[in-house]
């Protein structure tokens, strides 16, 4: 199976083998061009002979068209993944017409009935999602430590800042360090006062930025690059 994840800044893939196995994956940031970027790796897909593609996609309907258009060239079955508040596996209370596919898959490959969960991803848009015994009962977004950074670059005059590391939340005595200093403060300090509020729930972080947001969340985390993919299988073989 070759599993696609078309998220706001990077494509993400893994081929597995009939037992599920990963023979082979990657992440790439595509510029808002996944179409051009998966024609440059279809050669590649070709040479695994996937007998289907399954797809994760928060591009919207304009750049799924182009990535329908190039996959039909494959000649192997595709399908984009439907998110579904009243799934066997989770129900949600958030609005289904809405809630980001990546958002709900990840939830889908961490769920677990017994448990209650707090789901993070970090990607282009952080966000932290509640789930009580395989039930969502909301959340919320945030934008990624470089999508403040920017937006803040672009919103005044005195602040340049457009890149540096992002790896303290003590206060900054620089320009430099106030802006990346308070930026990752804005969603650590989020964090801690979402699993404050939420004392027994498993925190879990996912996507591209975990590991750096993790490093100041004053709970246990579990990180896990796998969840998107495990939804994904866990999507597919419910809908067979
Ligand atoms: N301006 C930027 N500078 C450096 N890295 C960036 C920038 N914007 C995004 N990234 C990186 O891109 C990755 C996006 O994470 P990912 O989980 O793939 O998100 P998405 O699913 O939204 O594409 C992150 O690891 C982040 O560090
Ligand atoms: C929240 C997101 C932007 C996150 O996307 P990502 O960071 O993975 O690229 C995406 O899941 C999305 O566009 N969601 C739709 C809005 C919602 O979930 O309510
Ligand atoms: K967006």
């Amino acid at each position: 199976m070759l599993w696609l994840d078309l998220g706001n800044t990077r494509l993400k893939y893994w081929l597995t083998d009939d037992i599920g196995q990963i023979v082979t994956h990657d992440a790439k940031q595509h510029l808002q061009a996944p179409a051009e970027l998966l024609m440059g790796l279809t050669d590649r897909f070709e040479r695994f002979a996937p007998d289907f593609i399954g797809i994760s996609s928060v591009l919207g309907d304009e750049l799924n068209a182009k990535v329908s258009e190039t996959l039909s060239r494959l000649n192997i079955p595709f399908e984009f993944v439907h998110v579904d508040a009243a799934h066997a596996l989770m129900k949600s209370q958030y609005n289904d017409d809405q809630l980001g596919c990546d958002r709900w898959l990840q939830m889908l490959g961490a769920v677990d009935k017994k448990k209650r969960q707090c789901v993070i991803g970090c990607g282009t848009a952080v966000t932290i999602d509640l789930i009580d015994h395989a039930e969502h009962l909301g959340g919320y977004i945030f934008p990624s430590i470089y999508l403040q950074r920017e937006s803040l670059f672009s919103g005044t005059k005195q602040i340049t800042i457009s890149n540096g590391t992002f790896d303290s939340v003590s206060q900054g005595v620089t320009t430099q360090d106030a802006v990346h200093r308070g930026i990752l403060l804005s969603i650590v300090g989020a964090i801690n006062e979402i699993s404050h509020r939420h004392p027994n729930f498993e925190v879990i972080m996912t996507g591209g930025d975990a590991a750096i947001i993790s490093q100041h969340v004053n709970r246990p985390v579990r990180l896990r690059d796998d969840l998107l993919l495990n939804g994904l299988a866990r999507y597919f073989d419910h809908s067979k």
